[in-house]
């Protein structure tokens, strides 16, 4: 066992509104979680969300960050101005911005820079589509995801996730298996190791993203490089979103048991 806590992250996307910002404020308020659980909504609900939950245990994270720190970029949001604004996580490179928004590891690179200059979290999203996978070319994209994106940054005591997420499960109702998740994340801990050393690479967390339900969410979470979940499309249920942190709930308590 290992002492990193278990997180749930949220990432709404483009989804919600009003309704589903009052459904989770009412579902998640008054509850005590092992875990960490982070939300990521839309921009402009964060001030809301937080202002409604700035007494309970959830934590508030951004979908994306600018890699510039201030000026004429009509659109963007600075890390300091999330800070500001009561963030404590912010997603980067997550694939649909990648593939859409032509991120690439080198503006990945200076967003995660900034945010950890600004004591922002960054949680660096990796993974490789369908193709690369069936050329079995996996490990090539994450270790080149991985070290151009964490290129010359220190890491030493400071606080970073990577999320990985297969392309080919987003959103498509087939995740990884717990057995093939498991094996990419150590992997990726292998790898961190190379680049970081131990001590560094066995704090960082490790989340699995993909058709998270409530139904897998235990098998992943009981993994021992899966530290944690990114859930989309089931994040949008607040029943549901509170099944799959119950269960991380549930393994935070085991983790704490079986290092006592
Ligand atoms: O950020 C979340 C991921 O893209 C996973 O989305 P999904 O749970 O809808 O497959």
């Amino acid at each position: 066992m290992n002492n990193r806590r278990p997180i749930i992250i949220a990432n709404w996307k483009l989804n919600g509104g009003i309704d589903l910002l009052c459904s989770s404020v009412v579902s998640f308020i008054r509850k005590h979680y092992e875990a960490e659980i982070v939300v990521c909504p839309p921009y402009i609900y964060i001030r809301d969300m937080l202002n409604f939950l700035q007494h309970s245990e959830i934590r508030i994270g951004s979908q994306n960050v600018s890699k510039f720190e201030s000026g004429a970029f009509t659109g963007e949001t600075s890390a300091q101005m999330l800070k500001e604004a009561g963030c404590k996580y912010c997603l980067i490179g997550h694939s649909e911005r990648r593939s859409m928004f032509r991120e690439n590891n080198a503006s990945c690179q200076i967003k995660v820079q900034r945010a950890l200059d600004t004591c922002l979290t960054p949680v660096l999203c990796i993974g490789e589509n369908n193709e690369e996978r069936e050329n079995q070319i996996t490990r090539d994209v994450l270790t080149r995801q991985l070290t151009e994106g964490l290129e010359g940054l220190d890491l030493k005591d400071k606080e970073i996730c990577i999320a990985y997420e297969p392309i080919w499960a987003i959103g498509t109702g087939k995740a990884a298996s717990p057995e093939i998740a498991q094996e990419v994340h150590h992997f990726i801990r292998h790898e961190l190791v190379a680049l970081y050393g131990e001590d560094t690479a066995n704090k960082i967390r490790l989340l699995y993203g993909g058709s998270v339900n409530k139904t897998n969410a235990a098998d992943l979470l009981v993994q021992p490089d899966i530290d944690g979940l990114l859930v989309g499309g089931a994040s949008l249920d607040p029943e549901h979103f509170e099944a799959i942190c119950q269960q991380a709930t549930i393994q935070a308590a085991l983790q704490e048991k079986s290092n006592l």
